[in-house]
């Protein structure tokens, strides 16, 4: 049976599965048959895809018209998992309005069943709960929110200081009061994640948020070790970029010495 938004929350509040929520990302449809065929509970479009497929530095460039392209192309893969896709940078800040432009763009063009955005200020939990009273779900990000990278002046680890950690926390439980239904909690101390797990009823999804999460996430170009770089926090289970290199290079000799086409 697909994945929906609703299991996904009964999953933290029944403790069944007593496993925790896998979430992949994908950028195309290859990567998002190749997560979905794996048994990802969720596929994330994210937006870090400016990176990982578009060669851009950081995820502000993307736009509105780039992520629609590509969360197209995953949704034709993604047959059972939860399709979740990112908003770009400034497609949803500007305005309530233009969020649910964009949310909407990606629910009714591109068939995402929820969408994620950055961020748990005030202006952001508004945004939040009007989305989700137009029947939009949403999942929450805190801790290291890469639109922020201008602010934050690198990929630095969050919540570090008591203050900040705090900070952290009122936002991931008014992210929760608003009604998202998962929250992601990204390169914050073990210590901070546990405790906003324990604090919130919606499950976490971390990605260099240690053990204490409901649910774990990696990009996949890290996870198959196709991206030319990965975090600190990245697992690299698989080194396709390499090997990709020698199959090509092997096409290119043995054309070069007539051995293909035989
Ligand atoms: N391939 C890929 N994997 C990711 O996980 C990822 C992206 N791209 N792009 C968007 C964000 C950026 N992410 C990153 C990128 C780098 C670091 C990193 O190297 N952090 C260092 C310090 C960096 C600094 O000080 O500038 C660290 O030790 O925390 C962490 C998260 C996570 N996300
Ligand atoms: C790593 C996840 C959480 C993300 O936001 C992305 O891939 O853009
Ligand atoms: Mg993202």
């Amino acid at each position: 049976m697909a994945v929906s938004v609703d299991r996904i929350l009964r999953w933290k509040q029944t403790g069944t599965p007593a496993q925790p929520i896998t979430v992949l990302t994908a950028w195309d449809v290859m990567s998002g048959q190749i997560v979905d065929q794996a048994g990802a509970d969720i596929v994330l479009v994210g937006d870090s895809l400016a990176m990982v497929a578009l060669g851009y530095d950081t995820t502000l460039p993307l736009t509105t018209e780039d992520m629609l392209i590509c969360a197209k192309a995953v949704r034709r893969g993604v047959k059972n998992a939860l399709l979740v896709v990112d908003l770009p940078f400034l497609s949803y800040q500007t305005s309530v309005e233009d969020a649910i432009r964009a949310a909407g763009q990606m629910l009714k063009e591109a068939g995402a069943q929820a969408v994620k955005l950055e961020g748990g200020h005030e202006g952001m939990v508004e945004t939040v709960r009007r989305l989700v009273q137009w029947g939009i779900p949403i999942m929450g990000h805190v801790g290291l929110t890469p639109q922020s990278i201008n602010q934050f002046g690198g990929f630095r680890k969050q919540g570090k200081t008591e203050a900040e950690a705090d900070r952290i926390l009122a936002e991931a439980k008014a992210l929760e009061q608003a009604g998202a239904f998962s929250i992601v909690l990204e390169h914050i101390p073990v210590e901070l994640a546990r405790d906003i797990t324990k604090a919130l009823r919606i499950p976490t999804i971390g990605i260099g948020a240690g053990v204490h999460c409901d649910g774990q996430v990696l990009v996949t170009a890290d996870v198959l070790g196709l991206s030319a770089w990965q975090p600190p926090f990245a697992k690299v289970y698989a080194n396709l970029r390499q090997q990709a290199v020698e199959a090509a290079q092997q096409f290119c000799t043995e054309v070069r010495s007539g051995q293909y086409p035989a």
